[in-house]
């Protein structure tokens, strides 16, 4: 695990020093958007219009963000014009490969050995993090985006004229509380599992833990009378949430000692995760060996042993019972 400093790569862990143990995460560097009609999103510049087969998707089946963008790929119907390459679980010295040999599909596009090999092959004197999900401009050899966020909106309309799903997950009447969920969730759940189980000290451990599970509390009532987080539709603070719920007990509870409970004990929560699993097309985007295999074997500051347990036994098509709420 790594970073890229003035397009060189550098093995080192993440810092902690200066921030009392806290685990802060980088911002996305590439912030360019896609649209219809290839003028400016909200960031970034123009020039990069909806067209099929143009861009390419560099994902781990591990990492929450990029499920989020595959999730997105599926229900929204691009699956024929965005292409996909998939990393290996394993994130070793060299951050992410392209290792056939460890579940890679390789990289389809250029064949490079690594995921920093893109970064700097769109900007050769690229410093920051090698993380994924990456979207990918085949026409400009360059990234058009590295923040998922960012992307499943791009997902959520820029191809709908050539795809004719109107499948809308970011709803104009419900932005606001979309927003307003999005905000606390992403803080305390979706990255507050990192920021317990990268925490250097045992304050910085704890309080984390602590606000991560004071969400799920609060998520666990908001469920209990909402058949979704904003209500009656599913949106996309669901899929946010989703990725990280799906991966709690077989990896944060364990090796990110967010333990206080496990997910099955949340009635609502388990109920809710096994419903938007079994909606058409999302179990094939969760694939549970890459899940385990990344974490428990690439963290060896954390797992020195990389042993991968075999546990827990988890049956998401189980009735979710959801119609009743
Ligand atoms: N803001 C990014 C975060 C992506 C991210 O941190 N991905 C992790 C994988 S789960 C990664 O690639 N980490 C590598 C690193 O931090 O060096 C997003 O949501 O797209």
């Amino acid at each position: 695990m790594g970073l890229l400093i003035e397009g060189k790569w550098h093995d080192q862990w993440y810092e902690t020093k200066n921030s009392k143990g806290e685990f802060v995460r980088e911002q996305a560097g590439f912030r360019h958007w896609i649209t219809s009609d290839g003028r400016p999103g909200p960031t970034g510049e123009g020039r990069f219009r909806a067209e099929p087969g143009r861009y390419h998707l560099y994902v781990s089946l591990a990492c929450p963000w990029a499920h989020r963008t595959l999730i997105f790929r599926k229900l929204k119907g691009l699956e024929d014009l965005i292409t996909v390459s998939v990393v290996s679980p394993h994130m070793l010295e060299q951050g992410w490969s392209f290792d056939r040999e460890t579940g890679s599909t390789g990289d389809h596009l250029y064949g490079s050995e690594f995921m920093h090999q893109i970064y700097t092959r769109a900007q050769a004197d690229y410093t920051g993090r090698v993380t994924v999900p990456v979207l990918w401009d085949k026409q400009q050899q360059t990234i058009v985006s590295n923040e998922s966020s960012e992307i499943i909106r791009m997902f959520n309309s820029a191809f709908n004229d050539l795809t004719g799903n109107e499948c809308d997950l970011w709803p104009e009447l419900l932005r606001d509380e979309i927003e307003e969920l999005n905000s606390w969730i992403y803080e305390t759940v979706n990255n507050g599992v990192y920021r317990s189980g990268f925490a250097t000290t045992q304050d910085a451990y704890e309080h984390n833990v602590k606000d991560l599970f004071a969400s799920l509390d609060r998520i666990e009532v908001i469920l209990s009378h909402n058949r979704y987080l904003a209500g009656a539709k599913l949106t996309e603070a669901d899929w946010r949430l989703f990725t990280t719920l799906i991966r709690f007990d077989a990896v944060y509870h364990g090796h990110f000692k967010c333990n206080l409970k496990q997910l099955r004990e949340y009635p609502n929560i388990s109920g809710y995760v096994r419903e938007l699993y079994q909606i058409e097309g999302v179990a094939e985007t969760v694939n549970m060996e890459h899940i385990k295999q990344h974490y428990y074997y690439s963290h060896d500051m954390i797992n020195p042993t990389r042993i991968v347990p075999v546990g827990p036994e988890h049956n998401f098509d189980a009735p979710h019972g959801r119609e009743a709420i």
